[in-house]
């Protein structure tokens, strides 16, 4: 929790050094009005005992104006509160950007012992922004009840250790708190299901078939359920631990009923002067309301604590996962592939599986060629193109380019020489020529690349039909855009995929499965045509055989193995698995 008390103190005058002031004026200013307060009514006690008109009036003037100043910060403070809040967010969310967006591989998202804390971070980030505000404002209360205790102290010294009593409470509060945010990461197996399960029944996407199927009372139940298992463990943590949250407060409350009694016997001993004992009875009348404000306050601050945190979490998984991948001396990428890409006794095995998905993969990957991944669903062959990209890390064997590692390179450095396309591309709802321009950022302005991109990936209809060309706002979910099909989409990605120039790795992960046989022959024809020119290796993934069938080698993927290895004139005559399934296909289709 240290780190995170750290973090919250340094990121708010990092982020606004002017607002920040105000935010810790006004959190120790406000909770201190009511001692204020107690003591001016002292002191107007004191002078309509001693009749002092002149006096009484200069106090109450002094009330008012402490009474306007004090409120006066808060209205004013309140909207520079909500503003620090806001930019604190708004950086922690950049600085979530930076460290998702970035880590090399897809662990963040996959492996779920990171994807959980990374879950936690999306639903309580907005705990966060407050979270400076919320630490100043338990300062500012802490202060508050040693100031009100002082008072008291002044007339019967041993009220001076009444604040103590509200330690207890303070710490069995903070303890039920850690109690539930262990229960809440136990959980999140049930609320990420959850979640999911709200999003299938709330989302654009889903929409289609949840509302076909009339699934929406079948994922009501299921969420409820998913809730309902994580929730009852909550339950019953959150009941243990407030036992010794209400014994707490019961000592408290007792050492307070004798403050109080302490005080009346005081004053009537005639122990002190009138003013302090009204402003010390005043300020007794307080304490309670100081203390249960401090306990609010711990709690709330302890939730920003905890999603800060978990933040901390993420950022620390995503530095040693970089310091894990990335060499400390990186070795140059080639400029230009001369030999090829080599994959060497590859094995890969998921974080949750029992088996490997891939075992044992060696590969001669020619510069220059195209090479067909094909086999059945579930083969291995999206995790082999993850593999060659350096999104995964092999659990064993190697990824050679013109003979060096690959895990050599900086991550950043092999992904600016590849490209890629996906069967399921990100819906990217930007102007057109951005939403394709992207594939190359260096380049993301240039209209007649992105032209020529589109063209490659057969796009000269769509560009045709979008209203204003390259500037045609694309999408339905972001903005007022233009709706696309997914046909359309995927072309998109396919041009994004198109804009570098001589990547030394196409990788095509059946980025035409939305589009019709003639269609994805012609469109894999341009991308082959420019690799074998360029010189790089093309990764083409596609369960269609005739497409399969032009590439320059057809590795077959059978159970995580490779099973054949060849040209189509080779293999279709092999009788092994690849000429089985291209006569099943080619009675159909060719
Ligand atoms: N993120 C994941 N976590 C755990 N297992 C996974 C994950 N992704 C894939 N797998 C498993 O790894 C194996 C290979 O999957 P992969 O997606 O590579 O197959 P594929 O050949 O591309 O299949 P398809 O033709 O259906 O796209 C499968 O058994 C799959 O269940």
């Amino acid at each position: 929790m240290i780190s995170a008390v750290r973090f919250v103190l340094q990121i708010a005058p990092r982020t606004d050094r002017f607002r920040t002031a105000v935010v810790i004026a006004v959190a120790l200013l406000e909770p201190a009005t009511g001692v204020g307060l107690a003591l001016l009514l002292g002191l107007i006690s004191e002078m309509a005992t001693q009749q002092s008109t002149g006096g009484v009036l200069l106090i109450a003037l002094c009330v008012a104006v402490f009474v306007m100043l004090t409120q006066g910060t808060f209205i004013a403070g309140y909207f520079t509160r909500l503003r620090l809040q806001e930019e604190i967010q708004n950086e922690v969310d950049r600085q979530f950007i930076d460290v998702v967006g970035t880590t090399p591989t897809l662990e963040v998202h996959e492996r779920s012992t990171r994807s959980d804390k990374a879950a936690l971070v999306h639903r309580a980030r907005g705990q966060i922004g407050p979270g400076f505000d919320r630490l100043m404002w338990l300062g500012g209360a802490a202060l508050a009840l040693v100031a009100s205790a002082v008072l008291m102290a002044s007339v019967v010294p041993v009220l001076a250790v009444l604040p103590l009593f509200a330690v207890p409470t303070v710490l069995a509060t903070q303890a039920a708190d850690k109690k539930r945010g262990q229960a809440e990461r136990r959980v999140t197996p049930h609320t990420r299901l959850a979640d999911h399960l709200f999003s299938l029944a709330t989302t654009a996407a889903p929409g289609r078939e949840t509302r076909l199927f009339g699934l929406a009372g079948e994922l009501r139940r299921r969420h409820r359920v998913a809730w309902d298992a994580g929730g009852q463990d909550i339950a019953r943590t959150d009941l243990k631990a407030r036992v010794p949250v209400a014994l707490a407060w019961l000592l408290f409350v007792l050492a307070y009923a004798a403050a109080v009694v302490l005080m009346v016997r005081a004053g009537l001993a005639g122990e002190a002067s009138l003013g302090l004992i009204v402003a010390a009875v005043a300020v007794t009348s307080q304490v309670t309301g100081q203390v249960h404000s401090l306990l609010n306050l711990t709690y709330y601050t302890l939730e920003s604590l905890r999603a800060a945190r978990a933040f901390l979490d993420v950022i620390e998984d995503g530095a040693a996962e970089r310091s894990a991948v990335v060499p400390p001396a990186p070795a140059t990428v080639p400029a230009r592939l001369e030999r090829g890409i080599t994959v060497q006794g590859l094995s890969f095995q998921y974080w949750n599986r029992d088996r490997p998905s891939l075992s044992d993969i060696d590969l001669e990957l020619p510069a220059g060629a195209v090479v067909a991944l094909v086999g059945e669903n579930g083969a291995g062959k999206s995790t082999l193109v993850k593999l060659l990209s350096g999104l995964y890390r092999p659990t064993e064997g190697r990824i050679l380019v013109d003979g060096v590692d690959h895990a050599q390179f900086a991550p950043e450095e092999w992904r600016a020489r590849l490209t890629a396309a996906f069967q399921d591309p990100a819906h990217i709802e930007m102007h057109l020529g951005d939403a394709i321009g992207l594939g190359w950022l260096e380049h993301r302005d240039d209209p007649e690349r992105i032209a020529a991109a589109l063209r490659t990936a057969g796009g000269e209809r769509l560009l045709a039909a979008a209203p204003d060309g390259l500037q045609t706002r694309l999408g339905r979910v972001s903005w007022d855009g233009k709706g696309f099909s997914s046909g359309q989409w995927q072309t998109v990605a396919n041009a994004r995929a198109a804009m570098r120039e001589a990547p030394l790795l196409r990788l095509l992960d059946e980025p035409s499965s939305s589009l019709d046989a003639r269609a994805e022959e012609a469109m894999f024809q341009q991308y082959a045509d420019l690799g074998r020119l360029e010189g790089g290796v093309t990764v083409l993934v596609t369960h269609r055989f005739t497409t399969a069938r032009a590439a320059d080698l057809i590795v077959v993927l059978e159970g995580g193995r490779v099973v054949e290895v060849g040209t189509h004139e080779v293999l279709s005559r092999s009788e092994g698995p690849y000429a089985e399934l291209y006569r099943l296909q080619a009675r159909y289709f060719v």
